[in-house]
């Protein structure tokens, strides 16, 4: 193919008027044009786009439909680092290794990399969610939450899905709810010198922004000012045809260029060019927080692994869980170069099989005598340094390591099935870094920090046995299981669990326990929150909603629910012995039920409950 270069030239030879010779339709349309549309067209026939012409009538015919074909065509230029010309020049590349069946860890051995790895409850994961809760005043958070969610199939937004149906918080209430409860305690813990607001940001697309913004707006941001929260939308990326990268139309609208997600790893494009990043380095800021949509466990691992990068001075700290083999979360792997470079990185899970394999692993992705894969999972939820994490971005705008995943038709790798896309992955950011730059990473228990919703039932019923389901039954189960672990932990006597089936997935149900991230954040919140002699049985159910509400000599049997204002500071004691909430099985099939119930299997019978509300300041005790 010839070059850019040469093809100018060519060009040049042709005069000014002939650049547009190669496509005579475009040619008789120059003149409804604007001149930067012109220069649009100039550099799509630069770059091998003649094809998207093709069928263009005569002027006077379709113009509004031509405008907004540049109109998008200008939106493609302006998101993507570099404008078109990079992004059809990378896919050429990135297209002609995949038919090559170049491995992107071509001369690369893997190994099992060594982190931090963390138990909850001992001294030094109390000292380290100390640590972190005190950072907290000096983040911000980002959540991507872009993606459709198609392997869920639910029609909404999945920050909108209740993370439990015990009191049906959604996911992003639980998120900001978490982070206000932060900001209260990082700023208690300053000594109370600080006034900072920690800033969300949420990253958006065309299929999420709007109910996204909706889903705030009708809930006043769940207690966020408004101004604390920014919403900024990815763009989707053109499609491709053919190894040549020519854009792929729309079948359904000639005049459109058909596009797809390019991925969570916009964020950092988008971030960069959104002046966010320096502005919160004005602010004296030192760590960004990523995480994503539907992990209902994920922020009681959050005050410990800030804690970790805080004292280890990490520059990038990717959570991580214990991994089943073939489980579908990428492998923290570190690589050594046959030049001897090294680099700790995630595997992305579809990868990391081959690559063990063609490394003289004979069996790939399997698990150790642990029951587990030697290489930690990554769970996506990335703490960065603020101030190396800017440097870097001044190199590279944000431009994230891709890779292109066609389906081809047949052998011989020159035609599609259908079009694909380049695409990117936040958690490859580190792959740019200088050797010097301090990468970790930080293990947590499962049960402790990752839940996530991503899979519909029918999946899930068929995920192998042994594996997590990842969908809504098990996610909503796994934030009971946690919560009556720490209890246990903190001395309370929580009953043992019993199995039961959900849509057909195996799960151990715990008392349904709840608590608002106000009441505790940290294990030692909560065991100052809990005195002596407390016990929940199995069919019982708590929720409690109050940040100075203590538990002293309680035994609950049944269901309890206290609310208490902050300024009102409540014991609850004696024992509590009522019919309770029971779990009615259901069938996912039963169309007369909300989506949000069918995907997780079960509704709560809310039979009979002890409600304690306080609503006046003041020092209470209360006599169940
Ligand atoms: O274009 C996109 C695609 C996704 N997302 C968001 O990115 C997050 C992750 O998306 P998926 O849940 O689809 O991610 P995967 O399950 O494919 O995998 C990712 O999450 C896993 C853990 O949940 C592992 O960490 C894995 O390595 C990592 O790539 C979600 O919040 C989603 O909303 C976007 O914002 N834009």
């Amino acid at each position: 193919m010839e070059s850019t270069a040469e093809k100018l030239s060519t060009m040049s030879i042709a005069g000014d008027d002939g650049w547009a010779s190669s496509a005579p339709t475009l040619r008789r349309n120059l003149q409804i044009l604007s001149p930067d549309q012109i220069e649009l067209a100039r550099m799509l026939l630069l770059e091998g786009q003649t094809h998207l012409f093709a069928h263009w009538p005569e002027a006077g015919v379709d113009d509004q439909n031509k405008k907004s074909f540049f109109e998008q065509v200008s939106r493609l230029n302006a998101s993507y680092p570099g404008g078109l010309v990079s992004y059809i020049k990378n896919a050429r590349n990135l297209l002609a290794d995949s038919k090559a069946g170049k491995n992107p860890y071509d001369g690369f051995t893997p190994s099992v990399p060594s982190g931090e790895i963390l138990t909850f409850g001992d001294d030094k994961f109390i000292k380290l969610e100390e640590e972190g809760a005190k950072e907290a005043r000096n983040a911000a958070f980002v959540l991507v939450a872009g993606g459709l969610g198609e392997r869920l199939g639910y029609k909404g937004i999945k920050l909108a899905l209740p993370s439990e149906t015990t009191t049906g918080t959604c996911f992003l209430q639980h998120y900001i709810e978490s982070i206000l409860a932060l900001q209260v305690a990082s700023c208690k813990l300053s000594q109370g010198q600080c006034e900072t607001m920690i800033p969300l940001v949420i990253m958006t697309s065309d299929d999420t922004h709007v109910p996204t913004l909706k889903l705030l707006e009708s809930n006043s941001y769940f207690g966020m000012k408004a101004t604390q929260v920014k919403l900024l939308k990815q763009e989707k990326v053109a499609c491709l045809d053919d190894n040549d990268a020519r854009l792929a139309l729309d079948s359904n609208d000639k005049y459109r260029i058909q596009t797809k997600p390019h991925g969570h790893g916009d964020v950092h494009a988008l971030l960069y060019s959104s002046g966010l990043l320096t502005q919160w380095q004005k602010e004296g800021r030192k760590w960004v927080l990523f995480f994503q949509d539907t992990n209902g466990l994920l922020f009681k691992a959050i005050p410990a692994s800030l804690g970790v990068s805080s004292t280890k001075g990490y520059h990038v700290n990717s959570l991580a869980v214990p991994r089943k083999a073939k489980e579908a979360i990428g492998g923290i792997t570190k690589l050594t170069h046959t030049d001897g470079r090294t680099m700790v990185i995630n595997v992305e899970y579809n990868q990391l099989d081959p690559l063990l394999r063609a490394t003289g692993h004979a069996d790939g992705d399997v698990n150790c005598e642990t029951g587990f894969s030697p290489y930690p999972g990554n769970i996506n939820q990335l703490i960065l340094q603020l101030e190396p994490y800017i440097e870097e971005l001044k190199k590279t705008r944000g431009a994230i390591a891709e890779f292109v995943n066609p389906k081809y038709k047949d052998s011989t790798k020159t035609s599609f099935k259908s079009s694909t896309r380049l695409e990117c992955m936040m958690q490859d950011y580190p792959k740019t870094l200088p050797p010097s730059a301090r990468v970790g990473f930080t293990v947590m228990d499962t049960w402790l920090a990752y839940a996530p919703v991503k899979n519909n039932p029918e999946d899930a019923a068929k995920v192998p046995k042994g594996n997590p389901y990842h969908s809504a039954t098990s996610g909503e189960m796994a934030i009971y299981r946690a919560n009556s672990l720490i209890l246990r932990k903190a001395g309370v006597q929580i009953a043992d669990p019993v199995l039961d089936v959900f849509n057909g997935q195996e799960v151990v149900v715990w008392p349904r326990i709840t608590w608002k991230p106000k009441w505790a954040l940290t294990f030692s919140d909560v065991k100052k929150k809990v005195g002596n002699g407390c016990s929940i049985s199995q069919r019982s159910t708590m929720a409690v909603n109050g940040q100075n509400v203590f538990l002293d000599g309680l035994s609950v049997d049944g269901t309890l629910v206290v609310s208490a204002i902050d300024e009102a500071e409540v014991k609850v004691t004696g024992s509590v012995q009522n019919k309770g909430w029971i779990l009615k099985h259901i069938d996912y099939k039963d169309c007369s039920l909300p989506e949000e119930t069918l995907t997780r299997g079960f509704t709560i019978d809310k039979v009979e409950q002890l409600e304690v509300n306080h609503t006046e300041p003041g020092k209470f005790e209360f006599r169940c």
